[in-house]
């Protein structure tokens, strides 16, 4: 599914417009009506809304909502921020109907209007938040920070349209104070900043609104952010036909695991391996490798003689770059240790190896020491960093790119060449083209030791089944969100292991080909 910037949603209200002559204040009422439809399916007549409306088109979508359901017979308040004189254009068309109508509008301009307003929400306590959408610009002060922070303590459930006022469509910034929603309405399309923390947490349930844009209007322009959802994926998946033999299923090498840290090789092998690898080639220390072994031993290890207990030498260059001839895909890093031979073993195998290349943990740790080898390479390169590897790799804060995620994962693939899996609450994928895949499955439950290798596998394993590796990357990505999702469900957050994402993994696989978990159907 496509996502939206502000500009490009404001392009599209235009085309629909102008090009297709849908009026304005067509959209506006399909956008009232959908969050109306939203509200009758879940609260009765007993409720009561307070309605608090912004200046802009955000406010003129709460306007319709507020005559739609005085229509229905809903008892409301509705509040206006600021000088009314202000609103223009089908806001006003919309205001203008609700006087019309004699259905009072209070403004809010000073802290005594600011007490109507508290006192309304404690006895008409369902907020409909319709300050601020698309067009929120700059920081949210005075009275409308004031309004908010009252919506925010005495509201019972709030419903914000578009995105919650407060926070940046375009990135999920944080305009001072954002409203704190039980469920957003967007319209249309989502907003990036529906999607990526820190704007993201304030959604609450997002739900996802046609407003009667035509498609032609979003397919006249390029939009370049997508969210990953379930069809993608299911079309990404490799399909398994019955006249078939393992070497049909694909040749995955990994490089994984060190002295202590054997257990982020297993879990990388046995991923791969349960995403349907046929044939698995780990390179591994030989003071570890009976470890290994006894912990999957499904995979062919090729121990290696060590210069360091448990570290990889790399006097074996040769072999592991002669061997990738053979093999479909060759993932680096996960427990390897940052140390100086995995260095000279991935700067050798980015300049000789011509099959795609995955990198994670302890390579990215090495390779931020020296990122001009990405510039040698010979195959298509996805790397996995979290936040910490990503500022690693970029000498940026950690606070400054969790500010800017989006733009910070596409700069980087833009300037490297590479594929880019900033893994958070949101993983963001940026592809070296500038598109950007965000994923919103998965949970907290995931912020676990081990977790990355899992990804890392199942990455590593789809790619050996042939998908280009743009494409594994989101596939991936989706699928281990959706298996976190799933172990959550049966066992909760607390205590998920990497390991149980292991054991559920066959059951997403298996579940997302047939269309038979509810889970599945949500994006
Ligand atoms: N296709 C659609 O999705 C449609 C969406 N609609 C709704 O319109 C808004 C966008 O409307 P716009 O008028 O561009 O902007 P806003 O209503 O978000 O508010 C802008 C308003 O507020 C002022 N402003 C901006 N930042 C601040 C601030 N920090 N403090 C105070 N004031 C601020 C700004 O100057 C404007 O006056 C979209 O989200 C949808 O809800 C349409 O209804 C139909 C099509
Ligand atoms: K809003």
């Amino acid at each position: 599914m496509k996502v939206v910037l502000n500009d490009e949603m404001r392009l599209i209200d235009k085309i629909s417009m102008e090009k297709y002559g849908v009026p304005g204040v067509v959209l506006m009422e399909n956008a009232g009506v959908s969050v109306v439809n939203e509200i009758i399916d879940n609260f009765n007549l007993d409720y009561k809304f307070t309605i608090v409306c912004g200046k802009g088109n955000n406010g003129g979508d709460g306007f319709v909502v507020a005559r739609h359901l005085h229509n229905k017979g809903y008892k409301l308040n509705i509040f206006v921020l600021g000088d009314k004189k202000a609103i223009k254009g089908d806001a006003l068309i919309n205001y203008e109907i609700l006087t019309k109508l004699g259905i009072g509008i209070k403004e809010i301009k000073n802290d005594d209007t600011l007490i109507q307003l508290k006192e309304s929400i404690i006895s008409y306590p369902i907020v409909i938040d319709a300050l601020f959408g698309t067009g929120l610009s700059k920081e949210v002060q005075g009275i409308s920070k004031k309004a908010i922070n009252i919506i925010n303590k005495y509201s019972k459930y709030t419903i914000s349209i578009d995105i919650p006022s407060g926070v940046g469509g375009n990135d999920g910034k944080i305009f001072g104070t954002p409203v704190e929603a039980n469920k957003t309405v967007t319209l249309c399309l989502p907003k990036c900043g529906n999607l990526v923390y820190p704007g993201a947490e304030y959604n609450g349930k997002l739900v996802i609104k046609d407003i009667g844009i035509p498609n032609e209007a979003i397919e006249d322009i390029e939009l370049k952010n997508n969210l990953i959802d379930i069809d993608i994926v299911r079309q990404g998946l490799p399909s398994r036909k019955k006249d078939t033999h393992k070497g049909s299923y694909g040749k995955a090498n990994i490089i994984a695991g060190s002295f202590g840290m054997t257990g982020a090789a297993i879990l990388a092998c046995k991923s791969a391996l349960r995403t349907g690898t046929g044939l698995l080639k780990l390179y591994v220390g030989e003071s570890i490798n009976h470890i290994v072994k006894t912990g999957v031993p499904e995979v062919i290890t090729v121990p290696l003689q060590e210069m360091r207990k448990g570290v990889i030498g790399i006097n074996h260059i040769e072999k592991i770059i002669k061997d990738s001839k053979e093999a479909n895909v060759l993932a680096i890093g996960p427990g390897c240790g940052n140390t100086s031979e995995l260095a000279e073993i991935i700067k050798q195998v980015l300049v000789k190896v011509d099959i795609p290349i995955v990198i994670d943990a302890d390579g990215l740790n090495v390779l931020s020491r020296d990122k001009e080898w990405f510039l040698e390479k010979k195959s298509k390169i996805v790397i996995t960093p979290h936040i910490g590897e990503m500022s690693r790799l970029t000498n940026m804060d950690i606070e400054e790119i969790r500010y800017d995620l989006i733009k910070v994962a596409k700069d980087f693939a833009i300037k490297w060449g590479v594929i880019v899996v900033l893994k958070g609450a949101s993983t963001i994928i940026a592809s070296p083209e500038g598109e950007i895949f965000i994923n919103v499955k998965g949970n907290p439950g995931m912020a676990t030791a081990g977790s990355g290798d899992v990804l890392t596998g199942i990455i590593t394993g789809l790619i050996a089944q042939g998908l280009e590796p743009l494409k594994a990357a989101i596939t991936a990505v989706y699928v281990h969100g959706l298996t976190g999702d799933k172990v959550a469900r049966d066992k909760g957050e607390y205590g998920l292991l990497a390991g149980d994402l292991v054991e559920y993994l066959p059951y997403t696989i298996k579940d997302i080909v047939e269309d038979n978990d509810s889970i599945c159907k949500t994006f």
